[in-house]
C-alpha cells in the first residue's frame, strides 16, 4: 500500500499538485488518469522519489518515504519495479541481458540463479526462448513484455507503469494490461499505472484516481465509472463523439 497525505508540488510560483490524499492499494491495479497537464507524471515522479513534494507525506506501507535518508531510499528502491514509457530497453543488450541487469546491479545471485530467474520472468510474460534477441529484433508489444519481465525480476512489492500502452495497438494493449493485472494479483503487488487509455480504465481499473487541475476530481473503481454522475469523470472518459454515443446506449 502507498498512501499520500496532503501532497503539494510547486514549480516556482505554479502549484501543480494542490493537496492530494489517496491510497494506492496492495494487490490492486491503481490507475492515475486525467487530461494532459493534470499532473499525472509529476505525481508518479513524486511517488518514486524522482521529485520531492513541496509539502505532504508519502507512505510506503508504514514507512514515511518523504523522510528517508539516501540509504533508506535505496533500500526501498530494491522493492520497486518500473515499466517506463517506450520500454526503455538497452539497445546494445540482448533480451536476457536487459532482464538480468537489475540483478547484476543489486544482487549477489549466482549465474545459474540469474539465468533461472530470467527464464522464469520470460515465461510469465509468455516470451520463452527469446533470450538472445536484441530489442530491435522484437516488436513493440514484445519490448513492452520484456520491460515487464525486467520490472518484476527483483520481485517488487511496488510496481510503477508509465503509460504502458503508449504506441501499442488495442489488441496488444489488452494483452499488456492483462499481464500487469495478473502479475499484480498473483504477487500481491501495489501497482500504480499512469494512463490515458480508456480500455485500461474499464478493464483493469480497480482503484482509479482522476486528477483535475492538480486536485482529485473523482475516485472509484471501474464498476463505479458507469454509475457515477460526475461530469468531470464523464467528460474525460467519454471525450470522443463516438464514446459519447456509446455511453448514451449503455447508460
Ligand atoms: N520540472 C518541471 N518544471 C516546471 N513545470 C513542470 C515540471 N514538470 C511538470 N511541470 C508542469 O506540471 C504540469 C503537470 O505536468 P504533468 O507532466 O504531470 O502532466 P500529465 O498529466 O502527466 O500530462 P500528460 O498526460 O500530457 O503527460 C504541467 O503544467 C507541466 O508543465
Amino acid at each position: 500500500m502507498i498512501r499520500i497525505e496532503q501532497i503539494r508540488k510547486s514549480f516556482g510560483d505554479v502549484e501543480v499538485l494542490k493537496g492530494l490524499d489517496f491510497t494506492f492499494e496492495k494487490g490492486k491495479t491503481n490507475l492515475i488518469i486525467g487530461k494532459s497537464g493534470a499532473g499525472k507524471t509529476v505525481l508518479l515522479k513524486l511517488l518514486v522519489g524522482l521529485l520531492t513534494p513541496t509539502s505532504g507525506k508519502i507512505w510506503y506501507d508504514n514507512v514515511n518515504f518523504t523522510e528517508l535518508d539516501h540509504e533508506a531510499v535505496r533500500k526501498i528502491r530494491m522493492d520497486v519495479g518500473m515499466l517506463f514509457q517506450g520500454s526503455a530497453l538497452f539497445d546494445s543488450m540482448t533480451v536476457e541481458e536487459n532482464i538480468r541487469f537489475p540483478m547484476d546491479m543489486f544482487t549477489k545471485k549466482t549465474e545459474k540463479e540469474k539465468k533461472d530467474r530470467v527464464n522464469y520472468c520470460l515465461e510469465i510474460v509468455n516470451l520463452e526462448g527469446v533470450n538472445d534477441k536484441y530489442p530491435s529484433e522484437t516488436s513493440g508489444g514484445m519490448q513492452k513484455r520484456v520491460g515487464i519481465a525486467r520490472a518484476i525480476v527483483l520481485e517488487p512489492k511496488y510496481l510503477f507503469c508509465d503509460e504502458p500502452n503508449s504506441g501499442l495497438d488495442p489488441t496488444t494493449s489488452i494483452v499488456i494490461d492483462g499481464l500487469i493485472a495478473s502479475i499484480t494479483k498473483e504477487n500481491n503487488i501495489t501497482t500504480v499505472i499512469n494512463t490515458h487509455d480508456m480500455n485500461s480504465v474499464m478493464e483493469i481499473g480497480e482503484n482509479i484516481v482522476l486528477l483535475n487541475e492538480g486536485k482529485i476530481g473523482w475516485q472509484g473503481s471501474k464498476e463505479e465509472v458507469l454509475k457515477s454522475e460526475s461530469d468531470l469523470l464523464h467528460d474525460f472518459i467519454f471525450a470522443s463523439p463516438f464514446l459519447q454515443k456509446l455511453k448514451d446506449h449503455v447508460i
